[in-house]
This record gives structure tokens, sequence and C-alpha cells, in this order.
């Protein structure tokens, strides 16, 4: 399966992807970041899966979410009849539950459903037994209850059945995870289910202030962020994968499954901007409770409840998705430094709040404090940066705007909200960083800013100059980084993050990448605040071309194969999919 012949389902606190071919190759329990127990996405059948489909048909004729929801309907036209099959994760249970719905629609047809259940990231095979109507798996912390509503055969590789659907007639299969040690879970009604869970999105969609031409992909880029949501915590995945390849065969390959500042904070502004000024609140809890300590200590990213170890690992028994390896959980970049990060998280609270969010109390302006204390002292180190390079630190350009915009953003809180300064010292602050960037980050020669202090390379990031105000968007160091960065990164039109062609010292990594589609819709948001409407519509649309069937889209995208690349769906490419919308109307 390409990656984009996948859909999410979802239940705010893990997530599975449907293929096209009707199996479900990926879903960890109970959390995001938890193991998973159908793994083939990134290996073979061998590592888990569970198949539902006419027999003998190897894709469906169509699919798509059912309105307003994440309850998915596959169906598929065979020569003797209609069959739809309704994937869903219900949204308000303690434990999570998959259900799969087979329901006749015209004639008749027979069916065939697989199951290999396979705990740890497709390693453990686990003790699996039959017992009225139900197929019990137990592994290591993990069991699992399937309801099915049809005989089952068991053999060393899974379990399997087939059956005959006629139309009008439904049948439902019920996934129940469980911890090991507790006892079969109560039983649920499937249909009931499908109703709650139809209203929990239909109402959820309700509160948005999405319109206009673009309403649809904006919608379903809103649902998909909230799928990201750990609602238990108000934590936000950036994406519910780990190792989808940046380049097909490549190492580019990275666990997504932890809530970065960053992409966390872009998300709640555009959940906040689209009328969710109540996600802003909670998350902004979450990240009290995530940071609360030494500002020094605060982290790029953290596990759903806060957890701030991840380290990295490798999963050798995963051949990767199409060979693309390795196969990694945890990611170390959890202890870099990037500056960027403090800049997102203050300017969202700031955006937050003129969005609507109420004031946050002391405690909150006193973290803030804290933290303004620290890029007080270090704003002037080099680090990572947004794109988390595991080459040297640098001086990079866009840090240092973020740091600028972080004290932007309090100085303007200060002034537009009465909170405690010191605003001198934070107005002294944003003008030496705005001085620093001009003479340093600026090339004159070429007319364009550039990745890090004194360097030739271009980086996408740039292009956050006018949108987060650092320079009006009609200043002419604006438009020449723009087109420098038009005519030097972009490949067939869309946006490279950086030069990555062959082996190169900025990343520290080899081989190429796709286009990154964040940064492909930043420009077109960019050429919009420049006036250049039609140009930026065009593109616009042209991205929005890029989403799959079910209006779905990863990190990148490689136009020669033309396929979506890398983790899947990635809020952050959903996130600057909704601000473009936003900026264009
Ligand atoms: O490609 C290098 C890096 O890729 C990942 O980072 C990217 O994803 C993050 C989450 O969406 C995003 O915040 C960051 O800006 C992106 O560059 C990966 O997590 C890194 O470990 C890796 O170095």
């Amino acid at each position: 399966m390409r990656i984009e012949d996948y859909a999410l389902i979802g239940d705010t606190r893990s997530a599975a992807l449907v293929g096209r071919d009707g199996s479900i190759d990926w879903l960890c329990l109970p959390r995001f970041d938890s193991p998973a127990c159908f793994a083939r996405l990134l290996g073979d059948d061998s590592n888990g899966f569970w198949r539902l489909a006419p027999a003998g048909h190897e894709t469906a004729t169509r699919r798509a979410y059912a309105g307003d929801t994440l309850i998915l309907e596959t169906v598929w036209e065979t020569s003797t009849g209609t069959v739809k099959v309704i994937d869903f994760m219900p949204p308000q249970h303690a434990n999570p539950d998959l259900v799969r719905i087979v329901e006749g629609v015209s004639g008749t047809v027979d069916m065939s459903v697989k199951i290999s259940i396979r705990f740890d990231y497709g390693r453990i095979v686990p003790w699996s037994r039959l017992i009225g109507g139900h197929l019990h798996a137990i592994g290591g912390p993990d069991s699992v209850w399937i309801h099915t509503p049809v005989l089952l055969n068991g053999d060393g590789h899974g379990h399997h059945g087939t059956f005959t659907i006629a139309a009008g007639e439904r049948r439902a299969f019920v996934f129940a995870w469980q911890p090991s040690h507790l006892p079969e879970p109560d039983p649920m009604d499937p249909v009931d289910q499908l109703g709650k869970t139809r209203r929990f999105w239909e109402e959820w969609v309700s509160h948005s202030r999405a319109a206009g031409p673009w309403r649809d992909a904006v919608v379903r880029s809103l649902i998909t962020l909230k799928a990201l949501t750990y609602s238990p915590t108000g934590g936000i995945v950036a994406a519910p994968t780990t190792s989808l390849p940046e380049v097909i065969g490549g190492v580019r390959n990275w666990d997504y499954r932890y809530c970065w500042l960053r992409d966390a904070a872009m998300t709640l502004d555009a959940l906040s901007r689209a009328g969710y000024v109540g996600e802003a609140a909670t998350w902004l809890e979450w990240l009290l409770r995530a940071i609360a300590g030494r500002p020094e200590d605060l982290q790029v990213m953290y596990g759903v409840a806060g957890e701030r170890r991840l380290p990295e690992q490798t999963l050798n028994w995963l051949s990767g998705y199409e060979d693309s390896r390795p196969v990694r959980i945890g990611n170390d970049a959890v202890s870099q430094l990037q500056l960027d990060v403090y800049g997102q998280v203050l300017r969202c609270m700031y955006q937050a709040r003129k969005h609507g969010m109420p004031a946050p109390d002391a405690y909150a302006w006193a973290t803030v404090s804290k933290l303004m204390d620290f890029l007080e002292r270090g704003w002037d180190q080099p680090d990572e940066g947004l794109w988390e390079v595991r080459g040297r630190r640098r001086h990079f350009v866009h840090s240092k705007v973020m740091v600028w915009a972080a004290a932007d953003s309090v100085v303007r809180a200060v002034e537009e909200f009465g909170r405690p300064g010191p605003v001198e010292r934070w107005r002294s602050l944003r003008e030496r960083i705005h001085a620093e960037v001009c003479e340093k980050g600026f090339d004159a020669e070429r007319g364009t800013f550039t990745q890090s202090y004194g360097s030739r390379e271009l980086d996408a990031a740039l292009l956050i100059i006018p949108i987060v105000g650092f320079l009006p968007p009609d200043d002419p160091r604006v438009a020449g980084t723009v087109e420098a960065i038009q005519r030097e990164l972009t490949a067939d039109g869309l946006l490279l993050r950086y030069p990555t062609s062959g082996h190169n010292d900025i990343d520290g990594l080899p081989g190429a990448e796709g286009v990154f589609l964040a940064g492909s819709f930043w420009l077109a948001e960019v050429l919009a605040l420049l006036g250049r409407k039609d140009e930026a519509t065009e593109l616009f649309e042209r991205l929005l071309g890029l989403t799959n069937d079910v209006g779905l889209l990863a990190e990148e995208y490689d136009p020669v194969m033309e396929r979506q690349l890398g983790n899947f769906p990635q809020a952050f490419t959903h996130v600057h999919l909704i601000h473009t919308a936003q900026a264009l109307s």
C-alpha cells in the first residue's frame, strides 16, 4: 500500500490506519505511543494486521468518511453485489475499542476475514483461544478480545473465516483492548456506539467557524488535529505513526508519536482561530504540567502525559516501510536545544488570548516570565533549529526570529492585556535580536536572509519572517527572500525544507528527501500576505490536490514518484493547510 492508500480512524487516545485493501496495518494500544499490535505497515503479514474484505478482491471501489466524522466507510462493488465496511473507534471509552461493521448494500458478497495479532510492534505471537464467539489473545501486558459474528479458524499465522453478506444484513466485529491482568471487558452494542461516535464528531465540528470555498478540506484537517489529541491529558502528537520514510528506502525515519511543543503550539493556534478555544486552554494546562521545573530543562517534546525520557531505539525485527530502515521508536531529538520552541509557545499563548482564551492565571504568567529570563540569558546560543538537525549546532535565523517573536508576544501581552513586565527589558531584548538578525542573517549581496548566520544556504523556515511580523510583507528583504526561496528551494513548484541533495552537512544525514508540505503551504500563505493572491490560490489548490481520497496529507511528497512520504497524517501539514485557507479567505 502507498502511504496515501491509508485512512485514519481514532478515539483521541490512539489511532489506526486502514488500507484501501480493507486491512488495518497499524494500531498502537492503549496510547498513541504504546507498542503496536498491528505493525504490518512497517513490515509484513507476520507483524500483525486485520483484513476484512470481499474474498478475492484487492482494493475497494471507493471510500469516504461519513460526513464530518472520523467514521470510515469503505465500499466494494463486486460482480455479485455491493458491500460497505464501516470502521471506527468509539471516542469515549475507558479502554480502546475498534468496531468493524459489514453492511450488505445489494446482492450478496462473499467476505473474508483474517486477523493476526502481534503485540510489541509485531514481535510477540500471543496465546490465542476461541471462547464462545470471542477470540482472546494475550501476551505480556496486553490482551485483546474480539467479538466475532462468524466462525474463525486458527493456524500458526492467525485466525481466518469466510461468510456471505446479503443486502440489508449487518455483521459487527468488536475489538477491545484490555490490560492482560483484567477480565474480559463488558460487552458493547456496536450500532449504539456507531450513533454515539457520529454524534461526538458532528457535535465537535458544529463549533467550528470553517466556511468558504475550502470548508471541507479545513474541516477534515480540524478533525484530523482533534484525532491527534490525547484527550485524557490534552497533549497532541505530531503524527500517529513512526518511521514512515521521508524518502523510500532511506534512513530518515522518525517516531512522531510524541507532543512537540512546536507542532502542538501551531495546532492550538489553528484550533483557537477556528473557534476551539477550549482545546487551547486544555493544552495550556497540559503544557504547564509538562514543563513544570527549571526553564533551562524545557524539552522540545514530551510523551502524551508529559513524560520526559523518550530514548531512541531501533526495532531490527521490522523490515521497514518498503524496506526503509531503520524502524525507530523514541526520538533522540528530545534532548536538543531548539530555541524557536519558546517563541512558538509564547506566541501561541498570545494568539489564543486574542482569539478569546481566558487570561492565564498568575502561575502561568510566572512561567512565562521564567522562560523569558532563560531566553535573555541564552538567546544568542547556536541550536539544532526547528528541523532538528543532527549535524552541528548553528545560529539558525529561524530560531532567532522566533525568539524575537517570544519577546514580541510578551511585550504585546503587557501592552494589550495589562500583564506585568519587565516590559522594558523585553523590549530591549526584542530590539537587540532584530538588529543582530538583520546584520548577521541577511546576505545583502543576494538580497535574502539565509539559513544561519554567514551561510549561503536558504531555508523554507525563513518564510516565517512576515508571518510573525518580524518584517512587514512589503519590506524588500522579505520580497528578496521569497524570490530566492522560490528560485533555489523548490522542486516542481513545491518547497524543500533546505538543500538535501546527496550527502550534506546541514542535517548530518545521507540522502535527499521529498518536498515539505507544511513549508509549501507557508509559501502560499506568504504569497497571499504579499498580495500575490492568484499565485497563492493556485499553489494552495495544487496542494489540496495532493490530499488523498479522504483528505489526508503526510509530512512530505515526492513530485517525481507522485507519492506521499513521511509520517501520516501529520499535524504540522494540516495546521498549515488551515492557516493558508484562513490567510486566503
Ligand atoms: O528530519 C530530521 C528530523 O525529523 C523529525 O523532525 C521533524 O518533525 C517534527 C515533528 O513533526 C517537527 O517538529 C520538526 O520540525 C521536523 O523537522 C524528527 O523528529 C527528528 O528527530 C529528525 O531529526
